[in-house]
């Protein structure tokens, strides 16, 4: 390996979009090899090696170590892993590729609404049938510890890679777990999502490999992009006020602080121009206010980035990667 900073990013569909989105917004272009190849890079950084990959191959390539940093969902990180917490770390929630793993069954099925109920069918049905209720999915380890949770043992799962919602209708399996977003798949075919039958609410997630070699460019690069995200996730948050000083304004500030919640990044230093980092929802309750404190002009601009020396999400990576080996 050349030291490099190696990072799994979707190869296609709304995952691909949505990753790509996410490092514009901290100023990191992605761009593919030769347009539409398997490798790639972030503008501006050297150290850095994009892999384009499937979803699920990305949740494995963690576990493995062949890539550092990936973007997937953590329905695959559960799944697919077999020690998550031992050679992964979520870094962060990334807000886009979100699904629900849910069990669910035939709408017809009128007295079953819980797990609970689910557990009767499945004796009485094996009673009954002499065979065991047929579960399709492909989460397979999901369904397994979520069915133990709850004390259902009296099943078995079919192996479904696709169509799984129609598994009912074609007599293959009476129960189905699959992820589900809209829920129009789900209503299409007739199913209800029991009610204490989500196993998991996914979404995509940056994550790190525990196991991955870490070089120092490696973890340099990604420090730089982890702080790049922080700091615009925090920029994102709020907007900067300024308006004229008047004295040392301790009191006005302090005022500020308890009243509308802004932040001053530069302390209450004795600088004629006061900086405040305001919610957008308090913005224009701060300039009315300042006004009638006789501050005739303010400006509001939006920072794009607000860096922080002390990155709580850098610093558990670093944590994570001296205790986890
Ligand atoms: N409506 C959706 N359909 C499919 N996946 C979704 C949806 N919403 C979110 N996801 C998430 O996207 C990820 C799966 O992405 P994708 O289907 O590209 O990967 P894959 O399963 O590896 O590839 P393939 O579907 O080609 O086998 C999962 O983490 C899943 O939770
Ligand atoms: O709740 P909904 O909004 O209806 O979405 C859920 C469906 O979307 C996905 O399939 P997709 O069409 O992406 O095809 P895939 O199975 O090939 O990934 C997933 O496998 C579900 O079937
Ligand atoms: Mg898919």
């Amino acid at each position: 390996m050349s030291g490099k900073l190696v990072i799994g990013l979707p190869s296609k569909g709304r995952l691909q979009e949505n990753a790509n989105a996410f490092f514009a917004r901290a100023g990191l272009k992605v761009r593919q090899d030769g347009g539409r190849g398997y490798t790639g890079r972030l503008d501006g950084m050297a150290n850095v090696e994009i892999a384009f990959l499937s979803a699920s191959e990305i949740a494995g390539q963690l576990e493995q170590g062949i890539i550092h940093l990936g973007v997937t969902g953590e329905d695959l990180i559960r799944e697919k892993l077999s020690a998550p917490e031992r050679d992964v770390e979520l870094l962060l929630p990334l807000g886009f590729g979100h699904a629900d793993v849910v069990v669910a069954v035939p709408q017809s099925w009128i007295d079953v609404a819980t797990m609970a109920d689910l557990d009767d069918v499945a004796l009485a049905f094996h009673t009954k049938r002499g065979r065991r209720l047929r579960v399709a999915t492909k989460y397979f380890n999901l369904t397994r510890s979520f069915f133990a949770e709850h004390g259902l043992t009296d099943y078995r799962i079919v192996e479904s890679l696709g169509a799984t919602e129609g598994a009912p209708a074609a007599g293959t399996a009476e129960v189905i777990v699959d992820i589900t977003s809209t829920g129009a798949t789900l209503a299409a075919n007739n199913l209800k999502i029991l009610d204490d039958g989500t196993i998991l609410k996914s979404q995509a997630n940056l994550v790190a490999s525990l196991g991955a070699e870490w070089s120092d460019a490696a973890l340099k690069a990604a420090g730089e992009i982890l702080d790049r995200v922080s700091a615009q996730a925090r920029a994102a948050k709020v907007i900067e006020v300024r308006f004229a000083g008047e004295g040392d304004d301790a009191a006005l500030l302090d005022e500020l602080k308890k009243r509308f919640g802004v932040t001053l990044p530069f302390g209450n230093g004795v600088a004629p121009v006061r900086i405040a980092h305001c919610p957008e929802a308090r913005l224009y309750d701060l300039v009315a206010f300042l006004y009638a404190e006789g501050r005739d002009t303010v400006t509001a601009v939006r920072a794009d980035y607000v860096f922080e020396a002390k990155n709580p999400l850098r610093e558990r990576l670093v944590a994570r990667l001296k205790n986890g080996n």
